[in-house]
């Protein structure tokens, strides 16, 4: 295998009885890369980290990982840590003690980070010494994260890993997987949330109803991307839209009131060549531009777009 792929997948296929939960899945992830996976409610994607997990085996295709193939038999492959589902800890003990149990089962000859470290990486020192049981959605996340940390994985694999948290734990989360990213570990991760994807992800993989309707570099998907909706806040309304109404390749939303419930605000169609067109119109014309910018972003649109597709072709 190519050593600069943490993951390399071919043709992966995996059922539930009559249900295809993965149909023929390609994925390469790169070392040192943040991969996304994307997709609908059912659309395969903790099926494929339960894969890379060695949680389950695909029924067929070729699934590499770090360098080795992965056989028929369920082995969580070497250098690969995460979880699916939530992480799985001991309520009854500490954050500390958690972590400390399972750096035991571990045994003393396994590569082994720091626990006061990892702890203070997710942003858990202060609650350090709390039962578990009494921990919210996102500190129960943050404490799965650290636990994955604590094996100093080569491949991070992470499903849904913002759920639940606030505002400062997303930071410090973010914090930790741009800093693995950056020493070479390869993350691959599920998320709904756009935001966070474009945030952390160079490259996504969008899945619907168990099959790849996109695998790429985030700027390749704004590039392939139809028409979309922008915003245009201006010092003169009116005259903005006669401008817009006035220019090729630009349509004027019809909802423009409800998607704004803003009169300044003007809601146009259109590719990026004739948005340049009526920026410059506007500009020439004395109206000052005051915002710019997509109703969705790219990648929500993209995903809108190819999962629609794929759904009404079912
Ligand atoms: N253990 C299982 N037994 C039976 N069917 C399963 C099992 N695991 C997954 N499936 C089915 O496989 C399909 C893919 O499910 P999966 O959980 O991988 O989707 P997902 O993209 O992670 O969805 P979500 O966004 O809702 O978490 C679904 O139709 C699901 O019902």
């Amino acid at each position: 295998m190519d050593a600069l792929h943490a993951v390399r997948a071919r043709g992966i296929t995996k059922c539930f009885g009559d249900v295809v939960a993965l149909d023929g899945v390609d994925l390469d992830v790169t070392r040192g890369q943040i991969h996304g996976l994307v997709g609908p409610n059912g659309a395969g994607k903790t099926t494929l980290l339960g894969l890379l997990l060695g949680l389950a085996v695909p029924d067929g295709g070729e699934l590499e990982i770090l360098d080795v193939p992965v056989g028929r038999a369920f082995a969580a492959p070497d250098g690969v840590a995460g979880f699916v589902d939530g992480p799985g800890l001991y309520p009854s003990l500490t954050a500390r003690q958690n972590l400390t149990a399972l750096a035991e089962l571990r045994g003393r000859q396994a590569r082994t980070a720091g626990i006061d470290d990892v702890l203070e990486q997710v942003g858990l020192t202060d609650v350090a010494n709390d039962r578990t049981r009494g921990f919210s959605l996102g500190m129960r996340q943050r404490l799965g994260l650290a636990a994955a940390l604590l094996t100093r994985p080569r491949l991070l694999v992470l499903d849904e890993p913002s759920n639940g948290l606030d505002p400062a734990g997303k930071r410090h989360v973010h914090g930790v997987l741009n800093r693995l990213a950056a020493d070479g570990t390869s993350v691959v991760l599920s998320s709904h949330r756009m935001d966070d994807l474009e945030a952390l992800c160079s490259e996504v993989t969008i899945l619907a109803t168990g099959r790849v309707v996109f695998s790429g570099p985030l700027g390749k998907l704004a590039a392939e991307s139809r028409e979309l909706d922008y915003r245009v806040r201006t010092s003169d309304p009116e005259a903005a839209r006669r401008l817009a109404d006035g220019t090729d390749g630009i349509r004027i939303a019809d909802d423009t009131g409800r998607q704004t419930r803003d009169a300044d605000v003007l809601v146009v169609r259109a590719l990026v060549p004739a948005l340049d067109d009526l920026v410059a119109r506007l500009v020439t014309s004395g109206v000052a531009l005051r915002e710019l910018a997509p109703v969705v972003s790219p990648l929500e649109a993209a995903f809108l777009a190819l999962t629609e597709v794929q759904e009404t072709s079912r």
